[in-house]
């Protein structure tokens, strides 16, 4: 088998040197070029399964490496090396393209890390296969449109910032990001940042030494080990405390953490995907959410459409759901009447897929025979669940000789309305109802619908 080459692009002679010797000594070919026009010379004559470029070069810039490779040959991965702490010029380059950066001085450990996960790219588009997992699934221009950003920004490790609304399928785009990507076999690791008590953060995030804390009964791996190698997705990343974002934003920069308890760095290697159905640019306005943090996770936004506006993706969405719903329960595959088709097609879907996957499963434990009538679907006129009111017709008679039991069941029936509507996501649920995921969980335990 031939040796991967690495082409090396940097006017210091020393770096130079020492990045042929590391790569050579993990048993790369390497060529070296010191300016920008013998760089461009060299890529016109080989193909390189990567390229190491400084930013600055006597005759130009490291970006006009990036546009060059872009256009002409966009199987080579190409790395930035950029001066310490400049993190401006990093992300300028990961927006143009690049796949990665090592900032000076060089860590060589980093730079391996960088180097092996580089090679693991398929080398053609063609070697690009979607995971069987999980699937994007449309027609719609704008997700054919998301599918080829997801193919390009698989390819690179920049951290991407995933925008849409609730069970929009933001998940499902992370995880075509990570399994389409090199980190692909390593772990995909999803938290949803609303749903872990602040006190518990840190060590969730980071783990723990035992003893460290009351409670700290065993040492404890955090997200960000169990993620090591692959990808950490933040999901509704704008729910994250202040404090937590200072933390967040510390081991990001400096790619290494600290366990609760413990003074030594542990090196980490994760590809950092976010989300959140909230405005995040508006967040940072309201100095809800730090903006030096949001400059660092949006250095990529992808944005995933509400179904309402891709509605011809509803019949195919409609009948994979069914098709999957009657695998799994082994039952013969329903068919949609065609009122029940144009009752879908006009709903305005506040919930998107997930509330279409929904309704669909309840509608095929509701229907009678083997069609999926309009009325098995209970549908609301086409108004968002925020404005129905959970038992409208309930009497306040009930209330008389006993409010608070009767206000209780109240609660209680909204609650598990919007649960049901958003399957039991809880802080979508919570947005539903109007109240922060901090009053859900209180209201949850209170109502015992939760486990302590
Ligand atoms: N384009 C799609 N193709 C197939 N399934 C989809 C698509 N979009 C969403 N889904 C399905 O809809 C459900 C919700 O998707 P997902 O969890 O990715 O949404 P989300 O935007 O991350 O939601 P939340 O904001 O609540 O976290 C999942 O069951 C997912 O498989």
């Amino acid at each position: 088998m031939s040796k991967n080459s690495v082409l090396i692009i940097d006017d210091e002679p020393d770096i130079r040197e020492l990045l042929e010797l590391t790569l050579a000594r993990m048993g790369l070919e390497t060529d070296s070029a010191d300016n920008v026009a013998n760089a461009i010379d060299k890529l016109n004559q080989q193909q390189y399964d990567l390229c190491l470029t400084d930013m600055k070069l006597p005759d130009g810039k490291g970006l006009d490496i990036i546009h060059h490779i872009q256009k002409h040959c966009p199987q080579t991965p190409v790395a930035m090396i950029t001066a310490f702490g400049s993190v401006e010029t990093a992300i300028s380059a990961l927006k143009a393209g690049a796949y990665d950066f090592v900032s000076k001085p060089i860590d060589l450990d980093r730079l391996r890390d960088l180097v092996d996960t580089a090679l693991k790219l398929p080398h053609t588009a063609a070697e690009i296969e979607y995971s069987g997992q999980v699937q994007l699934l449309g027609n719609a221009p704008t997700i054919d449109a998301l599918r080829r950003q997801i193919t390009k920004l698989s390819r690179s490790q920049a951290p991407v910032y995933i925008s849409g609304e609730s069970g929009s399928g933001k998940e499902v785009v992370a995880r075509l990001i990570h399994s389409n990507g090199p980190r692909g076999s390593n772990s995909f690791v999803a938290v949803n940042c609303g749903a872990i008590p602040s006190e518990l953060m840190e060590s969730e995030f980071f783990g723990h030494i035992k003893g460290s804390f009351t409670g700290a009964l065993e040492n404890k791996k955090g997200l960000f080990e169990a993620a090591q190698g692959g990808t950490l997705f933040l999901d509704e990343v704008a729910d994250l405390p202040l404090p937590m974002q200072v933390k967040l934003l510390r081991a990001i920069q400096e790619k290494a953490i600290r366990k609760v308890g413990s003074n030594e760095e542990v090196p980490i290697d994760v590809r950092i995907l976010s989300a959140t159905h909230k405005d995040l640019s508006q967040e940072v306005e309201h100095e809800r959410f730090r903006n030096d943090l949001f400059y660092r996770i949006n250095v990529i936004e992808l944005q995933v459409p509400p179904l309402r506006e891709r509605r011809e993706d509803i019949p195919l969405l409609a009948d994979f759901s069914l098709d999957k719903l009657s695998r799994e329960w082994q039952l013969e595959k329903p068919s949609l009447s065609p009122q029940a088709l144009t009752a879908l097609n006009n709903h305005s879907f506040p919930g998107n897929v997930r509330e279409l996957e929904n309704t669909l499963e309840r509608a095929f434990t509701l229907c009678e025979g083997n069609t999926i009538n309009a009325e098995d679907l209970q549908l609301s006129a086409g108004s968002p669940a925020k404005n129905e009111p959970a038992s409208a017709s309930a009497s306040a008679k009930g209330a008389l000789g006993d409010l608070d039991g009767y206000l209780e069941a109240m609660e209680k029936e909204a609650i598990m309305l919007a649960l049901e509507k958003t399957r039991w996501n809880k802080t979508a649920a919570a947005e539903l109802l109007g109240i922060s995921f901090r009053q859900m969980r209180h209201r949850l335990k209170k109502l015992h619908l939760e486990e302590d």
